[in-house]
């Protein structure tokens, strides 16, 4: 799969909210994979469709150990289309965020402990779960996104 250029803040698709997908043909699969692929050059935990410049409602999230959460789970890759979520922790964590699209800079942001969540895989069938810890931290990153949300917004 080729890299897609990722959009900086300040750029107008990331204010945007992104749109439901409807079609889950092998347009969606290969989107997935470059979005995937991008992510992994730029060393990521997630990226959301807007930010590789696709209107979609599509992010991955893809937890890994790292300096910053050392005990990370380590997780296969998760396509997660058209997600909400259903419920939230009332418990904040503060955390350190990075941004793919706000290079070099960290962020210190309050998320929820835990949310229940609802998604659609890339064969469109609906999963729903409870997400936890830097995963909880991940999603909630990613689901900004596609409301037109970035880090800048909310960090403290
Ligand atoms: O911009 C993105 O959506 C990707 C972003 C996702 C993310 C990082 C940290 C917390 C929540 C969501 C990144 O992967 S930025 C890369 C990075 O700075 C980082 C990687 C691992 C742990 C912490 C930061
Ligand atoms: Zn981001």
């Amino acid at each position: 799969p080729t890299l897609l250029p990722i959009a900086l803040v300040g750029e107008p698709i990331l204010r945007q909210t992104a749109i439901t997908v409807h079609h889950f043909d092998a347009e969606l699969v290969h989107l997935a994979e470059q979005m995937s692929a991008s992510m992994d050059a730029a060393n990521g935990v997630g990226i959301a469709a807007p930010q590789v410049h696709s209107p979609l409602a599509l992010f991955i999230m893809a937890s890994r150990p790292n300096e910053r959460y050392p005990d990370a789970p380590n997780m296969a890759p998760v396509v997660v289309v058209n997600p909400q979520i259903i419920n939230a922790s009332s418990e904040l964590v503060s955390g350190e965020e990075g941004c793919l699209s706000v290079p070099g800079q960290r962020f210190t942001i309050q998320r929820h402990q835990a949310i229940e969540v609802r998604y659609q895989n890339l064969q469109g069938e609906w999963q729903q779960t409870e997400l936890t810890g830097f995963i909880a931290r991940i999603f909630q990153h990613e689901f900004d996104h596609l409301q037109g949300i970035t880090l800048l917004e909310r960090s403290l």
